[in-house]
């Protein structure tokens, strides 16, 4: 990632804690970070050390207890236009066509009907949904709801797309798939993705930077660079050497161990 480009998400000391049955659970501690326009960052970690958390708080989907995030230099404290989250279960309304679901989300936008419709099919066509566009959300297999929810976001050009194991529904060759689509898109709108994933792999496949995130409280443990050209090669030995100090991270290479990880 070129050190020249211009920086897109200020994390700034990140704090958050929950009350639950009158426990005070304290899920971030302290988190800082700094995101540069067209990076794809991954966040891995187990299960309920923050990271559905954070990705809210940079949403402005929740409200950090102390600190601050900042889009384009703004403080976010709401949702914005300028960036979108993408859910595994895609959010496809079923009434609407394949079209007008992609659709739902321009009609905020003071755009002409035809400028509309046509900005949506362009985006259904770049996820390789030519054809499907009047079809209704059940008469598509889970890869195709997931593209249309990809196609929908894309649509409202926004900088910055959150996802939240956007993948993880769908079999080995559909998120293949997925993913080189997401990547050729990516490089072509230089949009900005963060992405929390459970799967090792994707986070390599797809990401400049993984944040391994440790729990209780949740926080940035390490930071991996991943100094790799892309396409790159899930066989290729470059690729095995981040899946080893990966594993490693998490205990998975060491027989002994008997915490169960859930990530
Ligand atoms: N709205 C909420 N109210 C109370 N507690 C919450 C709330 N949201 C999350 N928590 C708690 O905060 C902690 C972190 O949850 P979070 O969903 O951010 O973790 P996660 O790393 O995304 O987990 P997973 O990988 O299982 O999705 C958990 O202990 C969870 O129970």
């Amino acid at each position: 990632m070129d050190s020249q480009q211009s920086t897109i998400i200020k994390v700034e000391n990140l704090s958050k804690s929950y009350t639950n049955k009158n426990k005070e659970i304290h899920v971030l501690d302290n988190i800082s970070l700094e995101i540069k326009q067209g990076e794809i960052i991954s966040i891995l970690g187990e299960s309920g050390c923050g990271k559905s958390t954070f990705l809210n708080i940079i949403g402005g989907f929740e409200k950090a207890d102390s600190g601050q995030v900042l889009l384009d230099g703004n403080v976010v404290n709401q949702p914005n236009r300028k960036c979108i989250m993408l859910f595994q279960d895609y959010g496809l309304l079923p009434w609407r066509t394949v079209l007008k679901n992609v659709e739902l989300g321009l009609e905020g936008l003071k755009l002409h009907p035809a400028e509309r419709k046509e900005r949506a099919l362009h985006y259904l066509a770049l996820v390789g949904l030519k054809g499907k566009e009047d079809l209704f959300p059940h008469e598509l297999s889970g890869g195709m709801q997931q593209r249309a929810g990809i196609a929908r976001a894309l649509a409202l050009k926004p900088e910055l797309i959150l996802m939240d194991e956007p993948f993880a529904a769908l079999d080995t060759f559909n998120r293949y798939y997925l993913q080189d689509e997401l990547l050729r898109i990516q490089q072509k709108e230089k949009t900005t993705i963060i992405l929390v994933t459970h799967d090792i792999d994707e986070a390599i496949y797809l990401s400049d930077r993984i944040l391994i995130m440790h729990p209780n409280p949740g926080h940035i443990h390490r930071e991996i660079k991943i100094a790799l050209s892309k396409p790159r090669d899930r066989s290729h030995s470059d690729f095995q050497y981040y899946r080893k100090i990966i594993f490693e991270e998490f205990h998975f290479n060491h027989p002994n161990v008997t915490t169960e990880y859930y990530i």
